[in-house]
């Protein structure tokens, strides 16, 4: 008999399933080892040697066109990645963001078009006071992604620690979580306020958006 329907070529992948269950469950999700040890040793070394080269900037709070660097609230330079022109280890990165990507538009019709990714340094007493990832002016960021690429070994005295703030039934508690090489941590921009604690220890990382149109 002939098939009524054809089928959609669709494999599905337990990893990003689970991304997308805690993501509806709770807002966030925490992957260990989204990026293996030596993905994270090359995108650390991308990061180190671009800032060698001095290219990184103090960050800005606001969007690009309406941004000012006010360092009582945040103290981390920042290096915007372009898709366009990327480094071996930067096309690892984005590989899997894409795969990532085509999954959840997919799957979960999020109808995610663009993103962008910056490499941060946290140095030695920065921090990052609690906020919202979206603008006044612009609520395209839809999903947070942070991935952290500091050495293996990393300690909790070593500060950085994000927290997200949540709700659970009208109670606001804190989810602690350390900044722990190839762990990424996926949030939703626009409902889940967080921090960046004080910095006693460098802290390497790559943040970004998902965002709609
Ligand atoms: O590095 C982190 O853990 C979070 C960074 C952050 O909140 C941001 O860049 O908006
Ligand atoms: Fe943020």
């Amino acid at each position: 008999m002939t098939q009524l329907f054809e089928e959609i070529d669709f494999v599905e992948n337990p990893l990003y399933e689970q991304i997308i269950a805690d993501i509806i469950s709770q807002k966030y999700a925490i992957v260990e080892d989204f990026f293996t040890d030596d993905e994270v040793q090359v995108l650390r070394q991308s990061l180190l040697d671009k800032h060698e080269e001095d290219v990184f900037k103090k960050a800005a709070i606001g969007n690009r066109v309406n941004e000012v660097i006010v360092k009582s609230i945040r103290g981390d330079i920042i290096l915007w990645i372009d898709e366009a022109h990327t480094n071996a280890a930067e096309s690892l990165f984005f590989t899997k963001i894409n795969n990532l990507v085509g999954y959840l538009n997919k799957t979960c019709f999020l109808g995610i078009l663009r993103k962008e990714f910056h490499y941060a340094i946290y140095p030695q007493g920065t921090f990052y006071k609690r906020h919202l990832d979206t603008f006044q002016n612009d609520d395209r960021r839809k999903l947070s992604f942070v991935c952290y690429l500091n050495e293996a070994g990393w300690l909790p005295e070593n500060g950085g620690e994000l927290v997200l703030y949540l709700d659970d039934d009208g109670r606001e508690v804190e989810k602690i979580i350390y900044p722990l090489p190839g762990r990424v941590v996926i949030f939703e921009s626009q409902v889940l306020e967080h921090e960046v604690k004080p910095v006693h220890t460098q802290r390497l990382s790559i943040t970004g958006w998902l965002k709609t149109r």
